[in-house]
């Protein structure tokens, strides 16, 4: 019974002071405390200067009350300004000290912000998609947020309450020993409803922080797949989960609101008795000439302060535990290896290509379920190269891997006779242009999305671009042409049009290579045929790799390669292969295709 009391003892004891977590908040926040060193020495010299007020005010008040109490004109005179210089010293340091913390805590926050975005931007793709959204989002609107104790007030607080208790403590007891042990007689009781206060809170405020990760993720699903909820009259089932959520949240928010006005309501008892045991103790005192009034109200003034310390500790340390869980929650991110040191860069000068070869790339995103094998491709350089096959064949992830998004568990990928791994990512950012399947356009408006692709670029570069992938006369169309805001992911356009800005956007990166996924999927034929014709002039001094999955769009490539299963089963020129009895063919029948490519009636 006594091992296991022992053992329940020692692991809330642990949890208490969670050492561990301690110690590795410290050590990720502690570059930027340093670097905000001259607010956080002000606030320290503040703080000094706050104990000392504290303690003159307590002796200000009870020398004014006995010189006034004695008729002591002579006294009063000086004792009035010195009253009124603390008064502007305490104002001064009040005012400078809530700046010095402003600074401290904003300083921390921003710079840990950036740099979180920064190691956000850096990580490699497996690892990010390993990581929800919602989470991510949280860590910038409610973790930065609750860092304040390990950065801020509660941190100096933790300094501040022990000094100032001490200090208090004897200065009392020079005031009067019997007094001040009276106070020092409750100190357990409020330093273990601190300490219980603070376990309680602590949890609480995990639960909190996880919740809210939640509920972002949640509210960033909804926002997302606003339009599936709507089609498939999901509104119910979406809100249902979200009111449990927010439900879940207020009854902590309330388990909490309850801990906090239960210590409060502790506190204020504990102070009021204190304080009415010392005004009937100092009172007899008084009464018996052992005490001065001027004594008793310097007591009375400063003997809260001999309990707060005690209560507030804990609540202090409260806070720090809250903050220590939230800068947990950062460090699962901030540890995670970045790709790169520092931040990709536009390159702009076109380096000529000559080949794209994959040697023995064996690839799986999970290392357990290989997508390539041992796989082998060899891409002519300045050709016009179409990947077809199945759905989950590997098509993307060629490109993903070629891109560098993801690396080979075995083998290599060489472009221009060197190894992928030997560019810098800016290097190898810069050899290609792609258009994904999914077409991302930001907020803005079209010159912007178009610009981001080259900072710099010329307005006749902009509109060669936008007309090489017919969409400048749909631009001129509109009111504001290239200044037309586009909403939030382009929602003011039509697939199609967004397609072809997101074509527009890849010519004027002017990349050697062009990585085209299903880029003309959302185009009607007679666009597609338009577009094709500019991308075929486009393509005619680098290298394009083309994934279709409507085969009539990719006769004409210089080489057709079929991939199944991450394995190439059949490669050549569409006439060659519509002639094999193969996959290709098969693919060809089931779109109705005749020999030529041409759709069968
Ligand atoms: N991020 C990922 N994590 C885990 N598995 C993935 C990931 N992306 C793709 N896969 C899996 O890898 C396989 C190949 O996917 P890939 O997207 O390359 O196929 P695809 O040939 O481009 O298909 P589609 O024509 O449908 O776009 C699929 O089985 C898919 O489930």
């Amino acid at each position: 019974m006594t091992l296991r009391i022992k053992r329940i003892s020692s692991v809330y004891i642990k949890q208490y002071f969670a050492a561990e977590d301690i110690r590795l908040a410290f050590s990720i926040l502690m570059p930027y405390i340093l670097r905000q060193w001259k607010a956080y020495v002000s606030l320290f010299a503040f703080m000094w200067i706050d104990i000392s007020l504290t303690l003159a005010y307590a002796w200000f008040f009870g020398a004014v009350t006995d010189a006034a109490i004695h008729s002591d004109f002579h006294r009063l005179k000086w004792l009035v300004p010195l009253g009124g210089l603390f008064l502007l010293l305490s104002v001064g340091s009040t005012y400078f000290g809530n700046y010095a913390e402003t600074i401290s805590e904003t300083g921390v926050k921003n710079d840990l912000k950036a740099d979180l975005l920064k190691h956000i931007l850096l990580l490699p793709f497996n690892t990010i998609s390993n990581l929800r959204s919602g989470d991510l989002l949280s860590h910038f609107t409610n973790d930065i947020h609750a860092i304040d104790g390990v950065i801020g007030s509660s941190l100096m607080n933790l300094i501040r309450l022990p000094f100032i208790y001490l200090a208090v403590f004897i200065y009392l007891m020079q005031i009067n020993w019997t007094l001040s042990l009276i106070s020092f007689l409750v100190a357990p009781a409020a330093l273990l409803a601190g300490a219980v206060f603070g376990l309680l809170l602590r949890r609480n405020s995990r639960l909190i922080q996880s919740l809210l990760g939640n509920m972002n993720t949640l509210l960033s699903e909804i926002f997302h797949g606003y339009l599936v909820i709507r089609s498939f009259t999901m509104e119910k089932s979406a809100f249902k989960r979200f009111t449990e959520q927010n439900r879940e949240l207020l009854s902590l928010e309330l388990q909490n609101a309850k801990l906090r006005g239960l210590f409060h309501t502790g506190g204020y008892a504990i102070s009021s008795i204190i304080f009415l045991l010392s005004l009937s103790v100092g009172a007899y005192f008084i009464s018996i000439k052992v005490m001065s009034v001027g004594a008793l109200l310097t007591f009375i003034n400063l003997v809260d302060h001999l309990i707060y310390p005690l209560t507030g500790l804990a609540g202090q340390w409260a806070n720090l535990q809250r903050s220590v869980a939230a800068v947990e929650r950062l460090s699962k991110v901030l540890k995670q290896t970045p790709e790169s040191p520092r931040m990709p860069i536009y390159y702009s000068s076109m380096p000529s290509i000559r080949t794209i070869h994959l040697q023995n790339v064996t690839f799986s995103y999970d290392s357990r379920n290989p997508i390539f094998d041992q796989f082998h491709l060899q891409i002519p350089a300045g050709k016009i190269v179409a990947i077809v096959g199945p759905s989950g064949a590997g098509k993307t992830t060629l490109f993903n891997l070629l891109q560098g998004f993801y690396k080979p568990q075995a083998g290599a990928i060489w472009i221009n006779g060197s190894r992928t791994d030997k560019y810098s990512t800016s290097q190898l950012r810069s050899f290609f242009a792609y258009v994904p399947q999914e077409t991302f356009l930001f907020t803005g408006t079209i010159r912007e999305n178009l610009m981001l692709a080259r900072p710099g670029i010329t307005e006749m570069s902009l509109v060669q671009a936008a007309e090489a992938a017919n969409i400048h006369p749909f631009i001129c169309s509109l009111p504001e042409g290239y200044e037309t805001k586009i909403g939030e992911g382009g929602v003011q356009l039509s697939g199609g049009q967004k397609q072809r800005l997101a074509i527009a956007r890849a010519l004027l990166k002017d990349a050697p290579i062009l990585l085209l996924d299903e880029a003309t999927s959302a185009l009607d034929n007679e666009t597609e045929y338009q577009v094709k014709e500019a991308l075929g002039r486009l393509m005619s001094n680098r290298t394009t790799l083309v994934i279709a999955h409507r085969l009539s769009t990719i006769r004409n490539a210089d080489l057709i390669i079929v991939l199944d299963q991450g394995q190439i089963v059949q490669m050549g020129r569409h006439e060659e292969l519509i002639d094999e009895d193969g996959l290709y063919r098969n693919l060809n029948q089931v779109q109705g295709h005749n020999r030529e490519g041409a759709m069968v009636s």
